[in-house]
């Protein structure tokens, strides 16, 4: 691994940091498995999305597949407006960028709940999905359809009868039926994913955001009745639904429902005079390892035309480091380097005798005698029981800037000390445009439904020659879909009057969708020494609070 890496960084930040200190949090709706305050089991309606999108595959053909053209099927038979298929993009929505597909996420999801409810058979992560932009002609199957139908539909999608029967009893072990009389309303015009209507000042947090977007979609009248769920340990990831389905305690509706024609689990499970199912409920491991391999062959689904990623393996030392210029023009060099402590894979055996120091070469490549020390600042934790630490440092440059940076590790006890060169090269840092993060931030205040962002860069007065471009990806909502269209504009920036130190500001106003301000840009400049600052991401200005708004 070589940093920085722009294929692999985004997708093992949101992989590997599900939560604790830093973390991307990708994990938060699902971690625990439970229902939560709104009354829906996210990990359940999850799995449910991906075995959704997964559905359309032909396996033949090799079309379909995980591609989230489940977020345009929301409205067709057996998905019956189910808004919940919503929610699940709406989860997904701030990790979804030009580096991480949306069906990446949908197959990451996978992994990700089944961890977080109990799975320990790790599942293998491969990315490098594309997303489809339209619906997918595809039959999901249902709850009264014959067994042969349903074998010819799971055929199709590559699972034969055996597969079938254990597909179906690993997505069942989570969740249950909404029932009738649950009314998911109708969104509008399918226009989703931004509020037109609002004027005021928005500075929830992160989470209450999201609830406060599934409100616009689901409208405010949407309310959730308690599942009638498959096995009495729904919120977990176990055999129960067999054992149950066996010993004649099941309340699965799908199973003991009044209406024969719609018990499909029944039909399902007893196919095969119950061997499957018989098979399943004899041990947690084997219904654990039958299930994981199961899940990573549906979510590896892909059209024939999508080439997967090797399974991803996460970094064990990876650095993020920010370069800022303050009023008088100095340097503030800043970051983390995060350093992975799983219990027999990681790099640290104690956290309490282990140290961590950068060192920078100026921009002429001499390197400076001062080491910036880190300290450790908290921890961060990936599925399957992946740990990592951070380390923070932040140090003053001189005015000769800086090239690159290395890290090193000591063990003070032994005295053991390792270098970290980026492979040799050491890690490269661009110091002649420096993207002024604070200047940039996204307002929280809404104005004629709109928040303001004005892009701020500073180029070093010996590079202002060749014209500096903003690549920003604009988010669009679109029609029949809540996944808004990535779109990436190019803007040259406007040069400013205004200098700090021996850098001239550059500045690019922007107005952005109130709920599609979540995004990513790149600074670009060509010429003979080209500079890309790649993949810098939007963020919220920092809440104002009580103190400095009554001063
Ligand atoms: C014969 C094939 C299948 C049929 C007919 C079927 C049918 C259903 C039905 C009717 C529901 C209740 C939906 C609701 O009321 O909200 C449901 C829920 C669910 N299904 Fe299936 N299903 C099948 C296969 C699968 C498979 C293969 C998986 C996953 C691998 C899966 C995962 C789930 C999950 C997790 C839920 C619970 C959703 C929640 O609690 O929100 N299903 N299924």
């Amino acid at each position: 691994y070589k940093w920085p890496d722009p294929n692999f960084d985004e997708i093992e930040d949101v992989y590997a940091l599900q939560q604790g200190y830093a973390a991307r949090d990708f994990a938060i709706n699902v971690m625990p498995c439970v229902e939560g305050g709104d009354g829906e089991q996210h990990a359940a309606t999850w799995l449910r999305s991906s075995f959704h999108d997964f559905f359309a595959y032909n396996a033949a053909e090799g079309t379909g597949g995980i591609d989230a053209s489940i977020f345009f099927e929301v409205h067709m038979p057996g998905n019956d407006n189910n808004l919940d298929f919503n929610d699940t993009y709406i989860n997904f929505k701030p990790f979804h960028s030009t580096r991480v597909s949306a069906s990446d996420l949908v197959a990451l999801s996978v992994v990700t709940l089944h961890s977080a409810c109990g799975g320990t058979t790790k599942i293998p992560y491969r990315y490098g999905r594309i997303d489809a932009d339209q619906a997918s002609q595809f039959e999901l199957p249902s709850t009264s359809e014959s067994i042969e139908s349903l074998k010819d539909k799971f055929a199709k999608a590559g699972f034969n009868h055996t597969e079938m029967i254990a597909l179906v009893a690993c997505g069942h072990t989570l969740g249950g039926i909404h029932p009738p009389g649950e009314e998911e309303t109708e969104p509008d015009d399918g226009h989703q994913g931004e509020d037109e209507t609002e004027d005021h000042d928005d500075e929830e947090e992160h989470e209450e955001e999201e609830e406060h977007e599934e409100e616009e979609e689901h409208g405010p009248d949407h309310v959730e009745i308690p599942h009638i769920v498959f096995d009495s340990t729904s919120q977990t990831f176990d055999n129960q639904i067999a054992i149950e389905y066996l010993d004649g305690t099941t309340q699965n509706p799908l199973v003991i429902g009044e209406n024969a024609t719609t018990n499909s689990d029944l039909r399902v499970f007893s196919s095969d005079g119950n061997k499957t199912i018989t098979e399943l409920a004899s041990s947690f491991e084997t219904f654990e390892s039958r299930c994981s391999k199961l899940f990573s062959r549906m979510i590896d689904s892909v059209p024939r035309t999508v080439t997967l990623s090797e399974e991803l393996q996460v970094i064990d030392l990876k650095p993020y480091v920010e370069l800022a210029l303050d009023s008088a023009g100095q340097y503030h060099f800043t970051g983390r380097v995060r350093i992975r402590t799983t219990p027999g894979a990681g790099i640290i055996d104690d956290l309490w005798d282990f140290e961590v120091s950068i060192g920078y070469a100026d921009r002429d490549g001499v390197w400076s005698n001062f080491r910036a020390p880190a300290w450790y600042a908290g921890d961060a934790y990936g599925l399957y029981g992946e740990s990592f630490a951070f380390f923070e440092f932040e140090t003053l440059l001189s005015s000769k800037g800086i090239s690159k940076f290395n890290i090193e590790t000591s063990v003070p006890s032994t005295g053991e000390k390792i270098l970290y060169d980026n492979e040799g090269g050491d890690y490269p840092m661009e110091d002649s445009i420096i993207y002024e993060k604070r200047q940039s931030c996204v307002s929280r205040t809404i104005v004629n439904s709109k928040r303001d962002m004005t892009v701020t860069v500073a180029v070093h007065q010996n590079r202002t020659s060749e014209p500096v471009m903003l690549h920003f990806v604009r988010p669009e909502a679109r029609d029949g879909t809540v996944v808004p269209r990535l779109r990436t504009e190019i803007i040259e920036m406007e040069k400013t009057t205004q200098r700090k130190g021996n850098y001239v500001i550059y500045k690019t106003p922007l107005s952005l969708g109130v709920n599609l301000w979540r995004t990513s840009l790149d600074i670009v400049q060509r010429g003979d020494n080209p500079v890309k600052l790649e993949f810098l991401r939007t963020e919220r200005c920092p809440e104002v609070d009580d103190d400095d708004r009554n001063a």
